[in-house]
C-alpha cells in the first residue's frame, strides 16, 4: 500500500493544508477523508474527483469532510459515477442530517444513498475497499458525543485520524503487529481533543521509531530535531508500507 497525503495540517492550520490522504493499492485509489482543503489539494497533484475510487471518513469535523459536497456533486453532475463511501455505521445518520443535507438536499435527491453508493463499516471488522487494501475502523476518543474512527490497514499501519492520546491502544497495535503509526500530533499543549507532542514523547523510543507525525499546525518549523525517534508526515510524499 501507498499513502500520499492531501494535507498534514491541523483544522486551523494555513500552511498544510487539511489532513487528508490518498491510498493507492490493486491499480485504484481511496481517499481517507475529504476536508475543506482536499478539492484544491487534489487539484494541485493534477488530480479530479474522477479519480477517487472509494472515500472513507473517520469523523464529521469540517477538516476532515468539509469538502465531501463538491466531490458529491461533482460525482453526480459532471462525471455521472457512483462512488462507494466507507463510513463507520454510527456516522451515516449524522453526516447526512448535520452536516450534508443542507447543499446537497433537492426534490429529486433526499439522501446520502441518492448521492454516494454507501458501505457502512463495523468497529473491529475488515472491509476491503479498494482492490488488497482492507481497512479495520477503531473507535477512539476525540471529543466526547462525536464519535470518531482510526483505522488499522492491512494489519499493519494505522492511522489515529484525530485521537486523544492513548498509549495502551498504541502498545496493544504494536503486539498485533503494527509497523507504522501516522499520528495527529498537537505541538503545543494541552491537547484536549487531540494527542500531544509531549504525551508521544513519554512514549519507548522503539515505539516512537514507529511513528510519523501528522495534523500539526503552522508552528511545525520551530519543532525541527524535538520530536524524539518520530518523523513529520510530509504533504504529497509517498510513503509505501
Ligand atoms: O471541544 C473542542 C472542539 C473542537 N476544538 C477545536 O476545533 C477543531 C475541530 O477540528 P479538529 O478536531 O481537528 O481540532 C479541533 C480543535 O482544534 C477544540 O479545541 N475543542
Ligand atoms: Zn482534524
Ligand atoms: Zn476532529
Amino acid at each position: 500500500m501507498n499513502i500520499q497525503m492531501l494535507g498534514t495540517g491541523s483544522a486551523f492550520a494555513k500552511r498544510y493544508y487539511n489532513n487528508n490522504a490518498l491510498l493507492f493499492s490493486g491499480g485504484q485509489t481511496a481517499m481517507l477523508d475529504c476536508g475543506i482543503t482536499a478539492p484544491l489539494a487534489l487539484h494541485q497533484l493534477s488530480k479530479t474527483f474522477n479519480d477517487i475510487d472509494a472515500l472513507v471518513i473517520s469523523h464529521i469535523h469540517a477538516d476532515h469532510v468539509g469538502g465531501m459536497e463538491e466531490f458529491a456533486f461533482q460525482r453526480k453532475f459532471v462525471y455521472q459515477r457512483s462512488l462507494p463511501l466507507f463510513v463507520p455505521a454510527p456516522l451515516i445518520e449524522p453526516l447526512w442530517e448535520t452536516t450534508l443535507k443542507g447543499g446537497l438536499m433537492q426534490e429529486d435527491l433526499r439522501s446520502l444513498d441518492d448521492y454516494f453508493d454507501v458501505r457502512p463499516l463495523q468497529e473491529g471488522e475488515s472491509c476491503e475497499i479498494i482492490p488488497g487494501l482492507t481497512i479495520r475502523p477503531i473507535r477512539t476518543k476525540h471529543i466526547a458525543g462525536k464519535p470518531s474512527y482510526s483505522y488499522v490497514m492491512n494489519g499493519s499501519f494505522f492511522y489515529s485520524a484525530d485521537m486523544k492520546f492513548d498509549a495502551e491502544l498504541l502498545h496493544a497495535l504494536v503486539a498485533e503487529g503494527c509497523e507504522v503509526i501516522f499520528h495527529d500530533c498537537q505541538l503545543k499543549p494541552p491537547g484536549v481533543v487531540h494527542t500531544t507532542l509531549e504525551q508521544l514523547l513519554s512514549l519507548p523510543v522503539d515505539l516512537q521509531e514507529r511513528i510519523w507525525l501528522m495534523h500539526y499546525d503552522d508552528t511545525r518549523p520551530h519543532y525541527e530535531g524535538m520530536t524524539g525517534a518520530m518523523r513529520f508526515v510530509e504533504q504529497h510524499h509517498v510513503y509505501s508500507f
